[in-house]
């Protein structure tokens, strides 16, 4: 074959696997008019090249955000420099659907679009080639992937039965209080500042903080005459009225059994045994509906602010642990504050 001939049977072949390449081509002229349109555009669109060419992107598709699209094809145009954009920015240009069966997760195609300064023979840049990748595959995984990672970082805090924050969810919390408050304890004349603990509990270091334990009064009597399940639905209710009668940033815990941890930022004992009051009134007029009837219970509490000679969180785990034995002692439904 002749050198011409050898070079337009190239460029012919070079043209058929553009127009059946499974990546979108479009070329668009200054004034954003389509030239070129290649197989995946029609396929995707539905709209043959035949109908789009000369036509604007914009009358095209007129839920483009013309004000940023165009901006971004002039720039290349005038800098004469390539621009991606990423799903992760833009999850799609086109509306086109997702017919990948894996993808319960998209109904539209995820696309990275580049878009890339085209030279004429003079090197003068008058046109910009739309490169459209699908990357509905890769951009599903991510989100379905990172969507699993929330979810077992969620479980990994959480309580199964009463949903609440579990142990060790809450021994993390009691750490970070404790170092903020003995922190703020050696530095003398420290400013009242709003610090933040963990990603829920914003402190303010001049205040105390205290604990509470809460333990529902024989429980042990209730599993026994009613079964374990009647007991789990009344672990599951008492959690709900801790939670409601808690303020956005206290920490409700499920320590154990039928024990629960609350952990009252910012508040001293006055405001903690307010608190317990409230929730444990609330528990014994609360008829807890079962189907082995409505139950009745009660609850008791005990309190420890957290003070500057507790040398370790434990310390003050056990002053609220005693306030709480002293509650059971004293007749059980009530709180006691420890000494
Ligand atoms: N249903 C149910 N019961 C549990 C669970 N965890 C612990 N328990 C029960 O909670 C009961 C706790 O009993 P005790 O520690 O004797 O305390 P109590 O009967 O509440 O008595 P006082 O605390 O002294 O008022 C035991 O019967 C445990 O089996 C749970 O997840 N579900």
């Amino acid at each position: 074959m002749p050198h011409n001939a050898e070079n337009i049977t190239e460029l012919h072949w070079l043209f058929d696997m553009l127009h059946h390449i499974d990546v979108g081509l479009v070329v668009l002229n200054t004034h954003y008019e389509v030239e070129l349109w290649n197989g995946f555009m029609e396929n995707h669109s539905g709209m043959s090249s035949s109908i789009a060419k000369k036509q604007s992107l914009f009358d095209l598709f007129p839920d483009l955000n013309r004000r940023w699209l165009g901006q971004k094809l002039d720039n290349v145009v005038a800098l004469r420099t390539p621009i991606f954009i990423s799903w992760e920015q833009r999850a799609y240009l086109f509306p086109f659907k997702s017919y990948r069966p894996i993808t319960g997760l998209a109904d539209n195609m995820f696309q990275n679009i580049a878009l890339r300064p085209l030279a004429n023979a003079d090197g003068t840049v008058k046109h910009v080639c739309l490169v459209v990748y699908d990357v509905t595959d890769v951009a599903t995984n991510k989100v379905a992937l990172s969507s699993a990672n929330r979810l077992l970082d969620q479980l990994s805090k959480t309580d199964a039965l009463t949903e609440l924050n579990n142990r060790s969810c809450l021994d993390k919390a009691l750490v970070a209080v404790f170092n903020a408050f003995t922190a703020d304890a050696l530095v003398a004349d420290k400013p009242v500042t709003d610090k933040l603990v963990d990603d829920d509990l914003v402190m303010n270091s001049n205040n105390t903080h205290s604990l509470v334990m809460a333990d529902i009064d024989n429980f042990k009597k209730i599993n026994d005459q009613y079964g374990h399940p009647v007991g789990d639905v009344v672990l599951q209710k008492v959690a709900r009225i801790l939670s409601s009668g808690s303020r956005k940033m206290d920490f409700v815990s499920r320590y154990g059994g039928e024990e629960f941890a609350i952990l009252l930022p910012n508040t001293g004992t006055d405001g903690a045994l307010f608190f317990c009051e409230k929730v444990r009134k609330k528990v014994a007029a609360a008829k807890i509906v079962t189907d082995k009837g409505d139950i009745s219970i009660t609850m008791s509490f005990g309190v420890a602010d957290l003070r500057k000679t507790d040398k370790a969180v434990s310390s003050w785990l056990k002053r609220a642990d005693e306030a709480l034995y002293r509650a059971k002692k004293e007749g059980r439904n009530q709180s006691v504050v420890a000494d």
